[in-house]
């Protein structure tokens, strides 16, 4: 029989022991908050930069395996990278090649050298006598003039390449505006200017990006085409859903195939093509006539050319759950792709913990009905929905006890207020509510982080909630309603019970995206309110 069951039914004939059980109780949720933050924990560890290196990188004497591939090393190895993560790679990527890397550049944040040896990170950091230079650069992920050097050292380094080089081209998130390099007469400031006005209007990745290659000399393949003749290895961590090649950090490796007229849509749905600077109408019409059919890269090219994504939300969530097969949880992915406005997201993991815990034999059809509805809002298909509800419905039967329902993605907020939060703390306030707003509180606990440890501008990663958070609040004097309507999700986590709501990694070196993880014990509601 299922812990929470037992315990349910021996509560209601034990009436005088209730409140030494209900101290038990909340034991066993703080339990769950517990597995929450180390199955979360798991995550993060399984896309550290040197993890995911040495699983994409092998080196057996002079043969360097990469992708299926085997490329000959004779002291012809060189290597550039650019993002967030990219410092922790380039350093076990140069512990790996050894004496054959001759040169490498990488363009990594604004103080992340500092900030990585104050959290005990050092073997992130490249040795003293690295063969690698680190630039940095892109205060605040925004293209800046230390970036555009970065960029120019990095152009000049692929330009230089024979067909006899090897160039290992390391990616992840943030890329983009670590590698900025204006295609001429557009200033720096002038492109900068679009994207900003792009992201402010709340245009997605896909979006951005779309139009960041459209304007870059180094994007959308054009760091390949530099380094041509020489072979290309590109090693990838993603940070966008699906995986999708020519997106990540703008595809400097990957030829873009979009044309003219997808770029200026972009620009239309955003009201931005009549206040564009001539030098960027320049470039656009530049770009590939009206009409025409999309240039294919030149053969020679393509060949020379290996992507390989090393690190993914999906690797994460792999990790994630087999922690919580050894905490006693039964896993279920959900899916690695959830996006669409944080409420709606909230609304489908309250439907799925009312669907899981619902009192019955078998949950209500209309459930059912409803978190399929939401499906597309929030970019889960049908059959993942339906896939978690059989093993939901599965999970009753058996009686297994908790099941670790785990999920990645990257929703969006709408900012309307002024507070200090993130996306990760919003959704897990808001889950909360849907959690203990109900005519009977949830027994289940949420958790959602970000992978890279900072939850928008702030020092949290995320947070963990439950079924108990209004009452909580309430009783803390805390209005939640008015935390929400200010975007002030990471000040209302601080107060509330001194901050133990808070999760904080503290910067975790890697961005997958963020990871969310919901408990479900079984039919908790069960438990009489004490
Ligand atoms: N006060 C706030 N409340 C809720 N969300 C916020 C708030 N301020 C910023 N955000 C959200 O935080 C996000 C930016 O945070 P963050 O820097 O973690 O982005 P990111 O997408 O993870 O960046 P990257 O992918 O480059 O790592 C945006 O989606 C923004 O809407
Ligand atoms: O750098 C970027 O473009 C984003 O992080 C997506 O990869």
């Amino acid at each position: 029989m299922a812990p929470f069951l037992a315990l349910s039914r021996f509560l209601h004939l034990q009436q005088p022991l209730r409140v030494g059980l209900a101290s038990l109780y909340s034991r066993s949720m703080s339990s769950l908050d517990t597995r929450a933050r180390a199955v979360f924990s798991a995550a993060v560890e399984g896309v550290q930069p040197d993890i995911v290196v040495r699983r994409g990188l092998e080196r057996h004497g002079d043969k360097l395996l990469v992708g299926g591939q085997s490329f000959t090393l004779t002291n012809n190895l060189y290597l550039v990278g650019f993002g967030k993560a990219v410092l922790g790679m380039a350093a076990e990527a140069e512990r790996i090649v050894g004496d054959h890397l001759i040169k490498g550049v990488v363009s990594v944040p604004h103080g992340i050298q500092n900030t990585l040896r104050n959290h005990g990170k050092e073997k992130m950091l490249l040795e003293n006598h690295s063969r690698i230079t680190v630039m940095e650069g892109a205060k605040h992920n925004l293209p800046d003039t230390d970036a555009l050097k970065s960029a120019e050292c990095i152009r000049e380094l692929a330009s230089g390449l024979t067909e006899n080089d090897v160039l290992l081209v390391l990616i992840s998130g943030g890329g983009s505006a670590l590698l900025p390099a204006p295609a001429p007469p557009m200033s720096l400031q002038e492109k900068q200017d679009v994207t900003r006005k792009l992201a402010a209007a709340g245009a997605t990745i896909q979006e951005l990006n779309t139009v960041r290659r459209a304007l870059s000399l180094l994007k959308g393949g054009g760091l390949a085409q530099c380094a041509n003749p020489a072979k290309v290895v590109a090693l990838i961590l993603s940070d966008v859903i699906g995986d999708p090649l020519d997106l990540i950090a703008s595809g400097p490796t990957v030829r873009s195939d979009s044309r003219p007229e997808e770029v200026w849509a972009i620009l239309d749905r955003y009201k931005l093509s009549d206040s564009l600077p001539s030098s960027v109408k320049e470039v656009l019409s530049k770009a590939r006539p009206h009409g025409s059919q999309v240039q294919e890269q030149p053969q020679e090219v393509k060949d020379h050319v290996l992507n390989v994504v090393i690190g993914s939300n999906t690797i994460a969530l792999e990790c994630a759950s087999r922690k919580a097969i050894e905490l006693g949880l039964r896993p279920v992915i959900l899916s690695p792709g959830v996006c669409g406005d944080v409420r709606s997201v909230a609304r489908l993991y309250g439907l799925l913990s009312s669907f899981a815990c619902s009192p019955g034999k078998e949950p209500p059809p209309e459930l059912a009905a409803e978190i399929l509805q939401l499906g597309p809002q929030v970019g889960i298909e049908s059959w993942d929905l339906c896939r978690t509800m059989n093993v939901l419905v599965e999970e009753r039967k058996e009686g297994w006890g908790a099941t670790c329902l785990l999920a990645g993605g990257e929703p969006t907020v709408q900012l309307t207020g002024k507070g200090r939060g993130g996306r990760n703390q919003e959704l897990a306030l808001r889950v909360g509510l849907e959690l203990s707003g109900g005519e009977v509180k949830s027994g289940a606990v949420f958790l959602s982080g970000g992978t890279d440890g900072q939850d928008g501008p702030t020092e949290a990663a995320g947070a963990v909630t439950d079924g108990e958070l209004i009452e909580e609040a309430a009783s803390q004097g805390l209005d939640i309603d008015g935390f929400l309507t200010n975007n002030d999700s990471f000040t209302f986590f601080s107060q509330l019970s001194e901050g133990r709501r808070l999760l904080m990694p503290g910067l975790t070196g890697t961005n997958v995206m963020d990871v969310h993880v919901m408990l479900l014990p079984q039919s908790p509601q069960k438990l009489p309110i004490i």
